[in-house]
């Protein structure tokens, strides 16, 4: 049950939903499937906001200890990497809003009429598009089916790794065994579909290389870069096309999924929003105003010019963030908390209103906002996710009315994760003449 060795440490911590009696932590551990959230407010207002940090039970990672948000600093260091697609982004944009395009036609439509669309299915399919137009490019970015099998890989790998996560120990060679047959045949398709492509690539990639005249145009995708990396390493094992099939794949995991609930959020605030105040056309203005300045054309500094829409979506993912707690760490020293314990960062009971914090970019890291983590292992794709969401948003509100939202539907709190309400709708008409 513990995840470290010494229960005299547990049992001399400050805690929130461990119960009394001997069976205190075997049912606090129980309820901590549906309870984490609000244990999180507790834990936050107990505890906290005093600066000293907490044990909480947990069925998927055993007892953990959570920070103050005083001590995030120290705890989580600081930044090291961002992606190379990051650098790329010049390249990128236009062809991710060419995408994002193409998938918001595909899902909301082209008619002036109101249409119910399903909102989290949606963000889905026009996020999984426009990243791989990124990603991988066309055609396997059009490839309806091919999106599809990442969409399943990705939607069954988290709860999967749950799962494993979740079971006693002498169990999970089962569970693991489980969830990896399931993925396995996921990976099947994936991989019937993608290797084709890859090889082609590889094939007229080596072709370039032995002859710098032969007719081809380089693409400028992270497949590409992927196979100009393997090059770069001088090692042939990383040319095999399965290799670079994975990586392909592990891109998508780590950051469609994200991209999209962050979205579909953001969309449900959206259409919740006070009528009244205006917000969408505010929006609506400031994106009509910066296109026109660029001409027409989405480049990386017309987006970056964004700046409400940047605040909106960093607010959007302040109130609801993708869990409850975040940025997992073991320890591996032991300090004053026992080695192999596990360490989470409270996200979603913060009392940041009262820090009165200055307007910043949503990739700005700092420990009054954790929505894409926080020190060395904080999100290395968020200037890519934060570029594909603000266009995501700016042909929203450019070519769609969103019909008012009398409530927002509430995400699915299980454990530490918020899974998105999968059947909640919207209803959304195009906007005459766009
Ligand atoms: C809105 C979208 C996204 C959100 C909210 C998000 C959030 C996060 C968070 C919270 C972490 C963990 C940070 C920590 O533990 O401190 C993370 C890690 C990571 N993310 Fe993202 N992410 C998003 C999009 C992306 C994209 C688009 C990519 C890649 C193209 C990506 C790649 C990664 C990788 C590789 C890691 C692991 C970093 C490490 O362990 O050092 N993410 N992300």
């Amino acid at each position: 049950l513990f995840s470290s060795e010494d229960p005299k440490f547990w049992s001399s911590q400050p805690s929130v939903g461990v119960g009394r009696g001997s069976f205190g932590w075997i049912i606090g551990t129980l309820q901590s499937i549906t309870k984490t959230y609000e244990w999180a407010f507790e834990g936050y207002e107990k505890f906290s906001k005093c600066n000293v940090p907490y044990v909480l039970p947990s069925v998927e990672r055993g007892a953990v200890v959570v920070i103050p948000p005083q001590q995030i600093m120290k705890a989580y260091g600081h930044p090291e990497s961002i992606l190379d697609m990051t650098w790329n982004l010049t390249k990128l944009t236009p062809r991710i809003a060419e995408d994002l395009a193409v998938g918001y036609e595909k899902c909301f439509g082209k008619s002036t009429g109101w249409k119910d669309v399903v909102v989290w299915d949606s963000c889905l399919k026009i996020v999984s598009g426009a990243s791989n137009g990124a990603f991988c490019g066309a055609p396997l970015c059009r490839d309806e089916g091919f999106l599809q099998d990442l969409r399943d890989h990705s939607t069954y790998f988290i709860p999967g790794a749950m799962a494993i996560n979740a079971t006693p120990r002498l169990l999970q060679p089962l569970t693991g065994a489980l969830v990896g047959w399931g993925l396995k045949y996921i990976v099947v398709r994936c991989l019937k579909r993608c290797l084709p492509v890859i090889k082609e690539r590889l094939e007229k990639t080596a072709q370039l290389k032995a002859d710098p005249s032969f007719d081809w145009t380089i693409p400028s995708d992270g497949l590409q870069w992927l196979i100009d990396e393997a090059y770069a390493v001088n090692n042939p094992a990383q040319l095999e096309p399965r290799r670079i099939a994975y990586r392909l794949l592990v891109v998508n995991d780590v950051s469609f999924l994200s991209t999209s609930a962050t979205v579909q959020n953001l969309l449900l605030d959206l259409a919740s929003s006070d009528p009244s105040r205006g917000y969408i056309q505010a929006l609506r203005d400031e994106c009509d105003q910066v296109l026109k300045e660029a001409r027409g054309t989405w480049t990386k500094d017309a987006v970056s010019r964004l700046k409400l829409v940047d605040s909106v979506i960093r607010e959007s993912m302040r109130l609801t963030p993708f869990g409850t707690f975040g940025l997992p760490r073991r320890v591996d020293h032991n300090i004053r908390i026992p080695q192999n314990t596990n360490v989470f960062s409270n996200i979603a009971s913060r009392d940041d209103a009262s820090r009165k914090p200055k307007p910043k970019s949503s990739v700005t890291l700092d420990d009054s906002f954790l929505g894409f983590g926080f020190g060395k292992h904080a999100c290395p794709g968020r200037f890519f996710a934060l570029n594909e969401m603000k266009l995501f948003v700016a042909y929203l509100v450019q070519h769609y009315d969103i019909e008012h939202l009398k409530e927002r539907p509430k995400p699915v709190n299980v454990m530490w994760y918020k899974f998105p309400s999968d059947k909640a709708t919207i209803r959304v008409r195009r906007r005459q003449g766009a």
